[in-house]
């Protein structure tokens, strides 16, 4: 058994709490349960919960307990998958039963939060028509390829020496997200939208309740387990909150600019243009702000492993550099146009996602109705979730998982593509098609126009980045440093 938590404190005040409200574990039924690691009477697995990396430990105690573990806490039972067989099974094919959402400090209009009902399906179609495949490459393509060569220009342009190039995909990451959701493109690093809602801000605002960076606080998977009638639990909106909320309508000012006619194409203006519009101003606001909540830091840390990747396996990007130069012509820029004719760079976007999947234990679903799976009871309201990162290392599935390979996803290969990066079933990521294009287009143009080597110490010799993760539901690398120059420094035909 692990030490104590830190956060045992924590866990105890919510105990105490569960005991004074009179709630009772549901440990009555465990016999039929998945099996899991030994627990203690009354409190179950508080002791154990990992606060550190969580989805590691998950995926040790997979090794032993197997795909489908049964965890218990006082008064919620936590069902983690193991694999990719398990999570489709139960996330995808019965979603019907699988798609609620446990209480998220009540953000009702934010939908990764929203349980399930009929605000989620208003929610859900709302934004889930608006960014199909096609509408998400038609109408945003070309500000997705304008942004990522402002990014790679900007790499190059400012570097310096050991940079931290985490602020120039943090701007793509807000120009994607922002433009899809309220129709304003940022152009320049003076921008508002650059300026108000910057990771710092996030980190600041964010750290209301989180771990920096906005992180819910997974460790001890408390900020969900709160009952509504928790006296603890938070009641006021958090400062970021409240800003994500305010901001799009008021800054953008959609109703002055359709009356002038200047409004671009945004969700916002979809929604606010059609006469049987699904969700009403406040609803709105909160859909607004969900494409920044769900794409920012998603894509921002995903651009951050590819980043880390580069940096140690030159090889791969000289790969890729060949490829794009073969196809395109050296000194050429790619565009979406471009991504089917182009297989390595989209085996190694492929290989970001699986090598390091930045929500690592993805987002909870809760069970709406008692099921049965392999014979094991599941019980009605336990919160289930996919150890995403505990199934990119499926060595049953990924020759040598741990490996940085794209080599496995070329079209010769037979190992599947890592779906899982984007979830399951009824509650898949709903921003999928326009993230995956922006992470392509940023990665592609970054390898046409740089080139990525270690950032050197003192001494000269070059700096091995650690590959260490952040604890945290966004994980990502930390203090990614490198140097970046220009491959063509004649410039570009475009
Ligand atoms: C690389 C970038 C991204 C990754 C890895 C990612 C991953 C995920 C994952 C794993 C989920 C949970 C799915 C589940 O519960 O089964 C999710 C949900 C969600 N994502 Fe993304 N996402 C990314 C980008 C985006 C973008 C750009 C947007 C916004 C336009 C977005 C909006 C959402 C929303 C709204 C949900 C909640 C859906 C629901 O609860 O019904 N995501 N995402």
């Amino acid at each position: 058994m692990p030490a104590l938590p830190d956060s045992l404190p924590t866990a105890g005040a919510v105990l105490a709490a569960l005991v004074v409200l009179g709630l009772r574990p549901n440990l009555k039924r465990n016999a039929h349960l998945p099996p899991g690691p030994p627990q203690d009477p009354l409190i179950g697995h508080l002791r154990s919960m990992p606060v550190t990396k969580i989805a590691d430990t998950y995926h040790q105690w997979a090794q032993k307990y197997g795909d489908v573990m049964h965890l218990q806490l006082p008064g919620v039972s936590f069902i983690v998958l193991g694999s990719h067989d398990a999570a489709v099974e139960l996330l995808e094919k019965r979603s019907a039963i699988y798609s609620g959402r446990p209480k998220f400090m009540g953000w009702k209009n934010i939908l990764p939060f929203i349980s399930s009902g009929e605000r989620f399906r208003r929610h859900r179609q709302a934004l889930q028509t608006y960014l199909t495949p096609e509408s998400s490459l038609l109408k945003f393509g070309d500000v997705q390829t304008r942004a990522a060569r402002r990014l790679a220009k900007r790499m190059i342009d400012e570097q310096r020496e050991d940079e931290e190039y985490e602020r120039y995909l943090s701007e793509f990451s807000t120009t994607v997200a922002v433009y899809a959701m309220n129709g304003h493109e940022i152009t320049s690093e003076d921008d508002e939208y650059t300026r108000r809602r910057s990771s710092e801000d996030i980190h600041r605002d964010g750290s209301a309740w989180g771990d920096g960076r906005g992180h819910v606080p997974i460790p001890g998977l408390l900020p969900w387990l709160v009952p509504r009638r928790t006296p603890c639990r938070r009641r006021s909106k958090p400062p970021i909150a409240h800003h994500l909320l305010e901001h799009p309508m008021n800054e953008v000012n959609l109703n002055e600019q359709r009356e002038a006619e200047t409004a671009t194409e945004s969700f916002l203006l979809h929604q606010l243009e059609r006469a049987d519009a699904l969700l009403d101003k406040e609803e709105l606001q909160g859909a607004g702000a969900t494409g920044f909540i769900g794409g920012k830091l998603t894509t921002l840390s995903t651009l951050t492993v590819f980043l880390l990747a580069m940096i140690l396996h030159p090889q791969t990007q000289l790969k890729a550099q060949e490829e794009l130069d073969r196809v395109l012509g050296e000194a050429h820029l790619p565009t979406l146009a471009d991504r089917k004719d182009l297989p390595y760079v989209e085996a190694l976007v492929q290989e970001v996602y699986r090598w390091n999947p930045v929500l690592q234990l993805g987002i909870p679903h809760v069970l709406e109705a008692e099921d049965e799976y392999r014979g094991w009871m599941i019980p009605k309201g336990a919160v289930v979730f996919a150890n995403i990162k505990g199934i990119s290392l499926d060595a049953s599935i990924y020759t040598t998982p741990d490996s940085f390979n794209p080599e496995r996803f070329l079209p010769t290969s037979p190992e599947p593509k890592f779906t899982d990066v984007f979830g399951y079933g009824r509650r898949v990521c709903v921003g999928r098609h326009l993230a995956d294009n922006g992470i392509w287009i940023a990665a592609a143009t970054i390898l046409a126009s740089c080139k990525i080597t270690n950032a050197l110490d003192s001494g000269g010799s070059p700096i091995v980045p650690s590959c260490e993760m952040t604890d945290g539901m966004d994980s990502h690398p930390r203090n990614v440093k490198c140097v970046v120059t220009a491959r063509f420094p004649g410039g570009f035909d475009v």
